[in-house]
């Protein structure tokens, strides 16, 4: 089970991801409270082991700035989190990571058009267009036959669960690991203790 942890924002975060087993830790640029600077993304996780993924979380960017980005934060994955196209996709300069907001089952259709490395089935935003915290209702993804990354209000306490009705190839937290707004280091490590052992 692939396990990514998004939003962190500081060295101490980023360690704890990677040294709990994160396959995957993400940086968030676009309009978030949990938004960083390219810079800041480099600085914090320059330490980063290459068997890491870096991912970039975007929303409707141009390309000239997942460009920057990249080549500022050595990015080895996109994640695109707004409405781009599969045309837009395609430009990118690296794996992209295709979000979807899942509602119902017409929602699974738009996902055919899309060849990327991997589609990620999140909740409806709220305040921004992800990291809300809320869940979707798992039971749509069902009949899909997709291997998708599951998002969207994961917690250590509902994780395996997911899991078990949704038989995802990864899954992806931010909200679910954090206390008071802040990474938690205890819930980064139940939830990716409880993601690796439930399959
Ligand atoms: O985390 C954010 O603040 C964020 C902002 C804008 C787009 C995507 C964002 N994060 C992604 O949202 C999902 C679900 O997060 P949560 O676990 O429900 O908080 C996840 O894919 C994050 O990568």
């Amino acid at each position: 089970m692939l396990v990514k942890v998004c939003g962190l924002m500081n060295r101490e975060d980023v360690t704890a991801a990677v040294e709990n087993g994160a396959d995957y830790i993400g940086f968030v640029f676009a309009e978030s409270k949990r938004r960083i600077t390219y810079n800041h993304a480099a600085e914090i996780s320059a330490h980063v082991p290459d068997s890491v993924q870096k991912v970039g979380v975007f929303v409707n960017p141009s390309v000239e700035e997942v460009l920057e980005a990249v080549s500022a934060v050595k990015l080895d994955m996109i994640q695109l989190h707004g409405d781009e196209s599969p045309e837009f996709c395609s430009l990118m300069p690296k794996p992209v990571i295709k979000a979807f907001s899942i509602s119902d089952q017409s929602d699974l259709d738009q996902m055919k058009h899309y060849q990327v490395a991997h589609i990620l089935a999140d909740a409806p935003g709220a305040d921004y267009r992800g990291g809300s915290g809320h869940t979707f209702d798992w039971s749509i993804l069902n009949n899909s036959g997709t291997k998708v990354i599951l998002a969207g209000g994961l917690t250590p306490g509902n994780v395996a669960e997911a899991i078990k009705e949704t038989s995802p190839l990864g899954v992806d937290v931010s909200s679910g690991v954090e206390t008071d707004g802040h990474k938690d280091h205890e819930k980064i490590n139940a939830f990716i203790r409880e993601a690796k052992g439930s399959c």
